[in-house]
């Protein structure tokens, strides 16, 4: 059975913040605010998943006002909600992701983005879509106060016997 999730997260860009997407440091004069790394590819991804098997959210996975996830690599959160997936007899059949960002310009990064996921995933680099758009300056995203991202995953049943 194939079952699809959707997944959107936003993180408020700030001075003094590394600027991580998609696992890659971006160099920027600003960086996402959270409480982890604030890696907002990888939050939509998660959340995309947890979306795909009905398993709820990565806020109630990983609660922010628990010290464990503080500043944490976001890889490592996907990892589990990946791990949790695959416990539930299901793989990613393939992922497709936005990113909205008035600045910086991220095409120069998208591979290494798609290659660490492919990585993480343990999947073919074809089965990961990163995308990425400006908002032609309107909203938040527009004003450079934030940077959002969106992801659709589908998932399919790893059937024992082929
Ligand atoms: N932060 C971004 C945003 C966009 N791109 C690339 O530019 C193309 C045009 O963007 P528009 O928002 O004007 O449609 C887009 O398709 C991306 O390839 C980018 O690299 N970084
Ligand atoms: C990842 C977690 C946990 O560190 O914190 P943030 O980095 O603030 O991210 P968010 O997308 O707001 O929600 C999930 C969290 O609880």
């Amino acid at each position: 059975m194939i079952r699809i999730g959707f997944g959107y997260d936003v993180h408020r860009l700030v001075e003094g913040r590394k600027l991580i997407i998609g696992g890659v440091e971006i160099p920027f004069t600003k960086g996402l605010l959270g409480h982890s790394d604030a890696d907002v590819l990888y939050h939509a991804i998660a959340d995309a998943f947890l979306g795909s098997l009905a398993l709820g959210d990565i806020g109630q996975l990983f609660p922010d006002n628990d010290e464990r996830y503080r500043d944490i690599d976001s890889g490592l959160l996907l990892q589990e909600v990946y791990r949790r997936v695959r416990e539930r007899g299901y793989c990613l059949n393939n992922l497709d992701a936005v990113i909205v960002a008035q600045k910086p310009k991220l095409l120069p990064y998208i591979s290494k983005m798609r290659e660490n996921l492919a990585v993480l995933l343990n999947t073919a680099i074809e089965n990961i879509s990163v995308k990425a758009t400006t908002t032609e300056g309107l909203g938040f995203a527009g004003r450079e106060e934030g940077i959002a991202a969106y992801a659709v995953i589908t998932v399919k049943e790893v059937l024992e016997n082929g």
